[in-house]
Order: C-alpha cells, then sequence, then structure tokens
C-alpha cells in the first residue's frame, strides 16, 4: 500500500476540542489514482497536510510507503516529503519572478539524491514533453499563460519523482477548456510515471478521470458528530 491510515484522528492546536478527521481505516494502492469528494470545510486540505506529513496526527497509525509518518519527527517528515511525495496547489504556487526551469530546481534542490545524473537535462525533458517552448522557459512564470503555469506547476511536482503526487483543488480556478485539459495531462503524467496520485475537490464532476472515488465523509467519522 502508498497510504495506510488506521484510526487517525486530527484537531488544529488552536481548537483541540474540535476533531477534523477521525478516519478508522483508509488506504491507496500504488499507482491508484483517487479522487476524494467532500464540500468546503469538509477536511480535505487537512488530510492532504497529514497525508504530505506537514500535520502530525494526534493518534492513530499513518504509513505512506512502508513508512510511519506518524513517529517521525517534524525534520524527518520534512525529507520524507521531499524525497516522496510532490505537490499540485490550489493556485499552483510557482514563485512568480522565477522562470519555469528556476521553479523547477528550486524544488528539485530540496531532494538532491535524485538527480545525480544531469539535473538540466531532466529538466529539460519534462518540459519538452509538457511542451513548453525554449523560450517560454525563460520567461518569469507570471508572464505565462494560466495553461503554461499549469503545466510548469506539474512538471515541478514530478521532477522529484515522487511515488505519491498530492493535488489539492488546483482546477479551482480554471475555465472548462483549461480544467478539462489538465486532467488530461494529469491523468497522462501520472499513468507514465507510475505515480500513485490523490486528488482532492468539491467537484464531482472531476470525477470521471479517477480509477476510485471516495467522498471524504465515507471514511471520516468526524464528519457525523459535527
Ligand atoms: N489552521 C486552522 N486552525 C483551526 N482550524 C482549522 C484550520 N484550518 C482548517 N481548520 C478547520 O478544519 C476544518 C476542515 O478544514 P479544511 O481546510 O481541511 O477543509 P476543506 O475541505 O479543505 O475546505 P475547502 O474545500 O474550503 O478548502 C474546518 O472546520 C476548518 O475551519
Amino acid at each position: 500500500m502508498t497510504i495506510s491510515l488506521s484510526n487517525v484522528r486530527y484537531a488544529y492546536p488552536d481548537s483541540p476540542d474540535n476533531i477534523v478527521l477521525d478516519i478508522p481505516q483508509w488506504s491507496v494502492a500504488a499507482k491508484e489514482q483517487f479522487f476524494v469528494h467532500g464540500p468546503s470545510g469538509s477536511g480535505k486540505s487537512t488530510l492532504l497536510n497529514l497525508l504530505s506529513g506537514m500535520a502530525k496526527p494526534l493518534g492513530g497509525e499513518l504509513s505512506i510507503l512502508d513508512q510511519r509518518l506518524d513517529t517521525m519527527s517534524p525534520q524527518q517528515r520534512d525529507k520524507f516529503r521531499a524525497n516522496h511525495i510532490g505537490y499540485v496547489f490550489q493556485q499552483f504556487n510557482l514563485i512568480p519572478y522565477l522562470n519555469a526551469v528556476e521553479n523547477i530546481e528550486l524544488a528539485a534542490h530540496f531532494s538532491p539524491q535524485k538527480h545525480v545524473a544531469g539535473l538540466a537535462q531532466e529538466i529539460a525533458a519534462l518540459l519538452s514533453e509538457l511542451n513548453i517552448s525554449e523560450v517560454d522557459r525563460q520567461k518569469p512564470t507570471t508572464h505565462l499563460s494560466v495553461g503554461q503555469q499549469q503545466r510548469v506547476a506539474i512538471a515541478r511536482a514530478l521532477i522529484n519523482k515522487p511515488e505519491l503526487l498530492i493535488a489539492d483543488e488546483p482546477t479551482s480556478s480554471l475555465d472548462e477548456q483549461n480544467r478539462d485539459s489538465f486532467m488530461a495531462l494529469l491523468m497522462t503524467m501520472v499513468t507514465e510515471h507510475n505515480t500513485t496520485l490523490v486528488f482532492v475537490s468539491h467537484d464531482m464532476s472531476l470525477s470521471r478521470y479517477f480509477s476510485r472515488t471516495e467522498e471524504l465523509s465515507n471514511i471520516n467519522r468526524a464528519v457525523e458528530a459535527a
């Protein structure tokens, strides 16, 4: 299993009585493309924070790639994330004044052992695969179209060859056409790279792209109690 949760509970430190997540059992197999659906405030981003090691469960067992995140120190979780997990965010979070290559180099910097042979060639290959021209690679990313920024964000998420890719509503600010092309490209890339994908959104229409779909309320007991 790429992801395995058992009796995982979480509350934010400033509201310890408000249990946001209480997940008895949940798992995602390697190379699965998993869609987690839920309304605003249901805990989707919180779940992703736990999976990526940015937050630590209050209790229970949380394993990613057969390693227990819940017993790691914050530093160990940071290192684990850099080495094994890619992230695509809602607003892509590219650094606007850096160009595409520099944005990707920065991500690669946090996982140096994955790039023993030619980082520049790896970036060039990925950007070619994603159809970002030589000229566009040199522009600050604010000067790129939304569609181009999406593709740079995918390249940045994949440069460290993560076994697990996490996507947090990356289509929420896109029009229908951009959304469809982003989804098609994302699915092609994760299939080609044998990446496990966990994608959260409130937009149920996206479920058609995925091999598995789950309502967060079906795995999270805290929702019923709320
Ligand atoms: N930093 C925080 N401190 C305290 N409570 C928080 C914090 N972040 C989120 N919450 C609470 O946790 C619950 C789940 O929030 P979360 O952001 O995970 O939901 P979501 O499903 O991702 O929502 P959205 O679709 O609107 O992004 C909400 O009740 C929210 O108020």
